[in-house]
């Protein structure tokens, strides 16, 4: 068993555990409360009508007479809270207590989570999302299959999702949606099913968000949750990531676009202490953010019931159908009280998935559009891709070379730039964590054996710049969506080159570039061929050895055949004859249309690097 593996599998346990650590960065967060008054620079001196500023006081926008949805009186999901939770509806925006605040009287006021927004600004100059580069995305290759498939649109102006998401578009800086939101938003609007593959990097978060956070607006009063005996709480979504830190970031995004809205987001995650998790949801929860460990132990313990769950979103979906989490993720959906495809709106999401992984999350699935974004296919390719030979004993040399010229030059003109370093075991992050700190590069690490504490410190401080140099096993591969990592190496490569795809995928992320160094020598020897393909593919030069490399490995298939071939990094695995259900479906080629030669098959037997 790898070690990258068992650092899943360690948060799983802990899941199960309830420590008795204290309270972890995320709740208990008591800075927070204090800023929901503060208006960020960039905030203020705007209209109102264009973004409506965080409220500066409790006097809530409810019962101001503004509907935070579309115009129409909303009166806001809660109906299961009652008078005990403080919510008392009656106006579009409805408003729950900061974290410090009192539940019973009163009605509290909702924390404003842009409000972190400003620390960002402090620590760099250079402002995200305004700036994108959708010039990059302008030939980007499409396609969708499935029947009847709804339209993409081209701005969100197109899409009606009320005035209050609408204004926290603004607030995020979106100004026109990414090529993966502006297929899968239309097609989940309509309550379609989707299988969604695209681009790391490319705003997936925001694609499955904001069609949930409207349809429970829009549902609003018509949805009668179950009267609250006992403690048990009812979301109506439900988003299921595979680590704790990328719930944690779902979570603050989602936080963002529902902020005024009146739904209300909740995470629970393993590692950290579960009563105060459990308080968060007996205040209320619409949509619940979670890992599948402590989900399941929220689940046995009948503090939740998935039986009102209106949409399901499984995010790294291809991920969460491994053989890691499948029998966890089966419990969760066919084995609990969750309502049956069909009757629930499922949407998975990822950058890469393999065929083996879609036949098995077709069962999930009712009638459903596959939508694969691809890459761009140009040379303005987002990520700089670069692979070096070096022997295992001699890595440690090369990369002090590679960060003292990054230091003096700086990654592609960026002094203030953040290094990612993966490595293959928790005990080598440890102890090249521990060597580049002596040796005057101020670094942390983030693995499977640090408490949750520890790792939500050791992200912080890199976020912060405060230890540019930031070493990780595959716990920080997947969706971690860290501004300003201008360079990713791979130490240690993995086995699976899709793993390889969201690694380097920390970088060059919303239509900026990023570099992507990996070491490379004989015990890579089974990569080298998918390697070459993918770096080929994505218009990087390929360094003529590696050819080689690749030319004398024999290619027996397994997971590293990658699903997508060409410039996808998944097709519909329906479009191969064996695929019986359903009947027709229409396919449409997007952007520059299909291509690519795709690999075929995937063999679920073969180990991955999360084993
Ligand atoms: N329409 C948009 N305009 C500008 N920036 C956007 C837009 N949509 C999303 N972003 C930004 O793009 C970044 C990447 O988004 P996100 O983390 O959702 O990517 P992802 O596709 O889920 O990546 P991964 O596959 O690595 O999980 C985020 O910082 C997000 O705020």
């Amino acid at each position: 068993m790898r070690a990258s593996w068992a650092d899943l599998a360690a948060n799983s346990a802990a899941e199960n555990v309830a420590t008795g650590s204290s309270a972890n960065g995320v709740a208990g967060d008591s800075s927070r409360a204090t800023r929901s008054a503060y208006i960020p620079p960039h905030l203020r001196n705007r209209p109102a009508v264009s973004v409506p500023p965080a409220p500066t006081s409790a006097a809530p926008a409810a019962g101001s007479g503004q509907s935070g949805y579309g115009g129409s009186s909303w009166g806001g999901p809660r109906n299961d809270y009652g008078s005990k939770s403080g919510y008392t509806g009656g106006g579009g925006r409805g408003s729950w207590g900061s974290r410090g605040g009192s539940w019973g009287g009163g009605r509290d006021q909702e924390v404003n989570p842009f409000a972190d927004d400003v620390d960002d600004e402090r620590t760099f100059a250079e402002q995200e999302n305004s700036g994108i580069n959708f010039d990059a995305y302008e030939d980007i290759p499409v396609e969708t299959s499935g029947q009847n498939i709804p339209a993409p649109v081209n701005t969100f102006a197109e899409i009606d999702l009320g005035e209050a998401l609408n204004a926290n578009i603004r607030r995020c800086k979106y100004v026109k949606p990414t090529p993966v939101q502006r297929y899968s938003i239309p097609i989940s609007l309509e309550g379609r099913d989707l299988m969604a593959c695209a681009q790391t990097g490319s705003g997936k978060t925001a694609a499955f968000c904001f069609p949930i956070i409207y349809g429970i607006m829009k549902a609003g009063q018509q949805i009668q949750r179950p009267s609250r005996c006992a403690r048990t709480v009812y979301p109506l979504a439900l988003i299921l990531s595979p680590t704790r830190e990328l719930s944690m970031q779902i979570h603050e995004e989602a936080r963002k676009f529902a902020y005024q809205t009146g739904v209300r987001v909740v995470v629970a995650y393993g590692g950290s202490p579960i009563n105060q998790q459990l308080r968060e949801l007996e205040r209320g929860v619409d949509i619940l953010v979670a890992t599948p460990g402590r989900l399941v132990d929220l689940l046995e313990r009948a503090r939740v019931s998935l039986q009102m769950i209106r949409y399901l979103t499984l995010d790294e979906a291809d991920r969460m159908l491994d053989m890691g989490f499948e029998p966890q993720i089966r419990k969760i959906v066919e084995q609990m009280d969750m309502p049956p495809p069909g009757e629930r709106q499922t949407m998975l999401f990822s950058a890469t998935f393999p065929k083996e992984i879609q036949r098995m999350a077709s069962d999930f699935l009712s009638n459903y559009i596959f939508l694969a974004v691809g890459r761009v296919g140009s040379s303005t390719d987002l990520i700089v891709q670069r692979v070096v030979h070096v022997h295992d004993a001699e890595k440690r040399s090369y990369l002090m070379d590679l960060l003292h010229a990054q230091r003096e030059g700086g990654v592609q003109g960026k002094q203030e730039a953040l290094t990612l370093v993966f490595v293959e075991t928790k005990r080598g992050a440890d102890s090249l964590e521990n060597w580049l700190f002596t040796n005057g590069f101020p670094s942390t690490s983030i693995h499977g054996d640090r408490t949750q504490q520890e790792r939500e410190h050791a992200l912080r401080s890199f976020k912060s710049g405060k230890t540019p140099i930031l070493v990780a096993t595959d716990v920080a591969a997947r969706g971690l969506d860290i501004p300003h990592v201008a360079h990713v190496i791979n130490f240690d490569l993995p086995n699976d080159i899709d793993d390889y795809v969201h690694r380097i995928g920390r970088t060059g992320r919303a239509g900026k570039t990023g570099l992507a160094t990996a070491f490379f020598n004989d015990s890579n020897a089974s990569l080298a061929r998918p390697l070459a393909d993918l770096m080929q593919e994505a218009n990087q030069e390929v360094p003529e050895w590696l050819s080689a490399y690749a030319r004398r490995s024999t290619y027996s298939g397994g997971r590293n055949r990658r699903s997508g071939g060409g410039r996808f990094g998944g097709r519909d695995f329906r479009q191969e004859g064996s695929f019986s259900r359903g009947g027709g479906y229409d396919h449409h080629g997007g952007g520059n249309g299909g291509g690519g030669s795709g690999y075929g098959g995937y063999n679920s037997g073969a180990t991955s690097a999360w084993d």
